[in-house]
């Protein structure tokens, strides 16, 4: 093969592999570019930027999901501990070859986050003391936000906002007012989470796949959520049609039980670890999967309802929303039973002091 050619092809390669690897255009600082030549036509495929807050055991366990599924090959790592931040990034990016050849970035001050996608923010106060509650450490947790928001939006004035940081509904509610941001593009992965638990401690009880098994969790992701068993579904069966008295009345079954062990889930784990992570970095990679990947979901993810199911505030909860690329694109108005909706209005209303108690 004639010079010219053999090189026009490592070029070609090269080129390639720039789109799909590098966060800069930048040629490497080696005498090797001078056998790199770029060709001008070349446009970069899109790969989404992702940048994580918060370099704790969330945002590193979300960092490691995202990048097992090739969901992005920029991640920012951003952590207000930059040398936390750095050994973090550093321990990814070692191990870059066997994810998909990623770039970990880890940030100090959010100037590597520029022009995100998608931005996830983990960092927060974790509940501690006597009062464990997610709404305890909450204070805490805004004023963490009123330092990081402004900066992470003016830098990524397009990026969809996840909050993962807890009480994820309000903080979800303080980020958008913080930020300025629109319901559909900042939200919580809220009861997504919740509902998955629900649907495994179900199929649990069937004995059957818990993928197999389908229904929501709604409002509060915390204490006030609520398991709307009347949509529970196994292979179109209405399991409601099936089970009378279920999760209510004399409820011989005791499937109430469940009610409690979704809501204190997150509890029983951290218990004995301290924290939660591993559910949750699932449950949000589920998220920027249906974002990313093209495909969209319908998920129990928490946003300003005002105006669905009957809410009349400005109230951040979860209802099933169709997550597409741009965010939520859709909610949906899950039918109700009487009971059910009293429930849901009642999670809206503890919310919304929650809200209002917030200095913002
Ligand atoms: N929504 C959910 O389902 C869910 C589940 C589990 C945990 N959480 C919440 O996620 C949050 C993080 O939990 P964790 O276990 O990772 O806590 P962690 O303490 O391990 O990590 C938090 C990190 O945030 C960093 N941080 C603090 N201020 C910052 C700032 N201004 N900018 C950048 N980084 C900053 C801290 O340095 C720390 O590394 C908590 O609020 C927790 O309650 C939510």
């Amino acid at each position: 093969m004639a010079l010219r050619q053999q090189i026009m092809n490592m070029a070609y390669f090269r080129a390639k592999t720039w789109s799909s690897k590098s966060m800069s255009s930048k040629p490497p600082k080696s005498s090797f570019a001078k056998s790199m030549k770029p060709l001008k036509e070349f446009k970069r495929s899109w790969i989404p930027k992702i940048s994580v807050v918060g370099a704790g055991q969330v945002g590193t366990a979300i960092t490691c999901m995202l990048l097992l599924r090739n969901l992005t090959k920029n991640l920012v790592l951003l952590d207000i501990n930059y040398e936390l931040a750095k050994a973090e990034a550093l321990d990814f990016q070692q191990a870059s070859a066997f994810l998909n050849d990623a770039r970990v970035v880890p940030c100090g001050d959010s100037a590597n986050s520029k022009n995100s996608d998608v931005v996830i923010i983990t960092a927060g106060a974790r509940p501690s003391g006597k009062d464990r509650s997610r709404l305890a450490a909450m204070q805490k947790t805004v004023e963490i936000l009123k330092k990081a928001v402004p900066k992470l939006v003016e830098l990524s004035p397009n990026a969809t906002f996840i909050v993962i940081s807890n009480p994820a509904d309000v903080m979800t509610y303080a980020v958008q007012r913080i930020g300025k941001l629109p319901k559909h593009r900042c939200f919580t992965t809220g009861c997504h989470l919740d509902t998955v638990r629900f649907r495994n401690l179900i199929a649990d009880r069937l004995r059957l796949p818990p993928s197999q098994v389908h229904g929501y969790v709604i409002g509060e992701h915390g204490a006030s959520a609520v398991p709307v068993w009347s949509s529970v579904s196994i292979a179109g069966i209405r399991l409601n049609d099936v089970v009378k008295s279920l999760a209510c009345g004399d409820d011989p079954e005791n499937w109430a039980e469940i009610n409690g062990q979704v809501t204190s889930g997150g509890l029983a784990v951290a218990k004995t670890k301290g924290y939660t992570n591993w559910a949750v970095a699932l449950t949000c990679t589920d998220i920027v999967q249906a974002m990313c990947g093209g495909k969209g979901k319908i998920a129990s993810v928490g946003t300003d309802m005002q105006g669905m199911n009957g809410i009349k505030d400005n109230v951040v909860l979860s209802l099933p929303c169709l997550v597409t690329a741009g965010g939520i694109s859709h909610v949906f108005e899950l039918p109700l039973t009487d009971v059910e909706q009293r429930k849901l209005l009642a999670s809206a209303n503890v919310l919304l002091e929650a809200q209002c108690s917030l200095d913002l």
